[in-house]
């Protein structure tokens, strides 16, 4: 199954990193699938991959994986964040994102980015797993959840370290280096940035979850994202 410009599916270089591909579900600060997500894969540039591959080997040894939230992103879901936030609606389940600042407000912030580096398949939204830790517990869609800067036992449950806020809370306590945070949290944000870095992405200070390869990107593109074929 070809994919244009040197992209591949993550699942056929490492099966064995989790993904949660959230912009392809409803659980996500949108509440929809984003435009361009047809299926939940993790869609990356080939070099990418390799190395995502080395950082999974290296962390497997410590009973850890990692969990994708978000790879190749089509432009048009770019687009599609940019109408979401000049609807001129913010529900409650939005906020759960981004509790303090107003969506109108993300793009200006830095949060969000109406041309992502995602697009050229060169960025990364992505956590740990701790294998040996009980990670059954379900996003429940009916659930009132506190926001995404609470204690993890009531946030959204995200089967995942505590990172010390959810992914892609739009807050300060999100930035990788957020004072407010505990020694726990910090030492797992500090492992990820470890591990990643040791390979050669960066990550984003604004963002304890967004990664990227210098050199890998390139070209934005717009493919959607579709099943894998085995
Ligand atoms: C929206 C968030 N997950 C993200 O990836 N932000 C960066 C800045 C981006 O949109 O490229
Ligand atoms: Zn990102």
């Amino acid at each position: 199954q070809s994919l244009p410009g040197g992209f591949v599916y993550l699942r056929d270089i490492d099966p064995s990193i989790i993904q949660d591909i959230r912009y392809a579900t409803s659980n996500n600060f949108v509440g929809r699938p984003l435009r361009g997500y047809g299926a939940g894969e993790c869609v990356v540039k080939r070099e990418v991959g390799m190395r995502l591959k080395a950082v999974q080997q290296e962390l497997s040894g410590q009973n850890l994986s990692l969990k994708m939230f978000d790879c190749y992103r089509p432009a048009r879901a770019s687009l599609d964040m940019v109408a979401w936030s000049q609807n001129g609606r913010e529900t409650a389940a939005e906020r759960r994102y981004n509790p303090k600042i107003s969506k109108t407000e993300l793009f200006r912030l830095g949060y969000i980015a109406s041309r992502s580096q995602h697009s050229t398949g060169a960025a990364l939204d992505l956590t740990l797993v701790d294998l040996k830790a009980d990670n059954s517990a379900k996003y429940d869609s009916s659930k009132a959840y506190a926001d995404c800067t609470a204690p993890v036992e009531a946030r959204a449950p995200e089967g995942s370290v505590d990172m010390g806020t959810g992914y892609d809370c739009t807050d300060v306590k999100g930035h990788t280096a957020a004072p407010s945070i505990a020694p726990g949290q910090r030492a797992w944000r500090k492992r990820l940035v470890a591990a990643m870095s040791r390979q050669g992405f960066v990550n984003y200070s604004k963002e304890w979850w967004h990664f990227s390869l210098p050199g890998a990107g390139g070209a934005a593109y717009d493919f959607p994202i579709q099943p894998r074929k085995r």
